[in-house]
């Protein structure tokens, strides 16, 4: 039988403030802000969560893991994305790949990307060189460029 395939998108912005960890991609980065959320607010694994739970046609994160439920208060947005793929999986879909932007005018994702990489390949189930995670500054410009936040764009692949 011919495979299928289906794509998805994902999108997260989380605000940055002062005295929260900085987590993106399950990595702790050194920062002098860090992103305000309900979770770990690490958007780019919230991102990724919603493109994989797109492509699949499952709903989003927040449909999953309410942030008003005490559960999930503080937790581990690598848990999260586990959950999300094991419901995916469970409808017969694996990940093609996995491509990843991290909107930041600081700090340099560059090199975090690869322990970024090894995570999410690790929680998806993929080899590390199906999942390519990028920086990308907003050139100074709006929200993003005065360091007010951090967004996440990603495009997912799943196959059966
Ligand atoms: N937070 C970021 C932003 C950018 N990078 C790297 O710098 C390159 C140039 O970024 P521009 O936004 O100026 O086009 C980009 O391609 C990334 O390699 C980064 O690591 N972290
Ligand atoms: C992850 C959840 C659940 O703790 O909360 P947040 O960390 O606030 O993140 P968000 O991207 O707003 O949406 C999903 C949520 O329901």
């Amino acid at each position: 039988m011919m495979p299928s395939f289906r794509v998805g998108q994902g999108f997260d912005v989380h605000a940055l403030v002062e005295g929260r960890p900085l987590i993106l991609g399950g990595v702790a980065i050194p920062h002098t802000h860090g992103l305000q959320g309900h979770s770990d607010a690490d958007a780019l694994l919230h991102a990724i969560t919603d493109a994989v739970l797109g492509a699949a046609g499952m709903g989003d994160i927040g449909r999953l893991f309410p942030d008003t439920d005490p559960q999930y208060k503080g937790a581990d947005s690598r848990v999260l994305l586990r959950a999300a793929f094991d419901k995916v999986k469970s409808a017969g879909w694996c990940v093609v790949n996995v491509d990843a932007t991290i909107h930041a005018q600081a700090p340099k994702i560059m090199p975090y990307a690869p322990a970024m990489v090894s995570n999410i390949a690790a929680d998806l189930q993929i080899a590390e060189d199906c999942v390519n995670v990028k920086g990308k500054t907003n050139e100074y410009l709006g929200f993003l460029g005065r360091k007010e936040g951090i967004a996440a764009t990603v495009v997912v692949l799943l196959s059966k």
